[in-house]
């Protein structure tokens, strides 16, 4: 059984992640891009990023600082504005994703910074 270790830090990094799926209502940020769907993605983009991969990482304790949490989060958006053109649907969406989601982490910041 996968025994999860829940400290408080992870406690609350589960919870970031929870509150800023909630803002991607189409969920094309929840898994990794499809190669199948989209064959030349990997040819752009170095270092994929998604919330899968994310929470996987809070589970194997992958994050020592908040910072390493934030980094993968713009990571993700940063691959969605390179690889997709201005006009598209899913580069709007990571403006989008970019702007409701810096205010999750802003406020999670403070928690972070309060708890120790
Ligand atoms: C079923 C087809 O799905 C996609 O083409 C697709 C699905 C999800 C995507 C994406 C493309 N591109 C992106 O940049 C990231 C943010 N999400």
């Amino acid at each position: 059984v996968l025994e999860v270790q829940l400290t408080p830090f992870n406690i609350l990094l589960r919870a970031v992640l929870s509150q800023l799926q909630e803002k991607d209502q189409y969920s094309i940020f929840a898994q990794p891009v499809s190669a199948k769907e989209v064959p030349d993605y990997l040819d752009h983009i170095k270092n994929p990023m998604d919330y899968s991969t994310m929470r996987k990482r809070i589970d194997c304790h992958e994050y020592g600082s908040f910072d390493e949490f934030e980094d993968d989060f713009n990571l993700m958006i940063a691959n969605c504005l390179s690889y997709n053109s201005k006009d598209t649907f899913f580069y709007k969406a990571a403006q989008r994703m970019q702007d409701h989601g810096g205010v999750v982490l802003r406020r999670a910041r403070r928690e972070v910074d309060r708890i120790g």
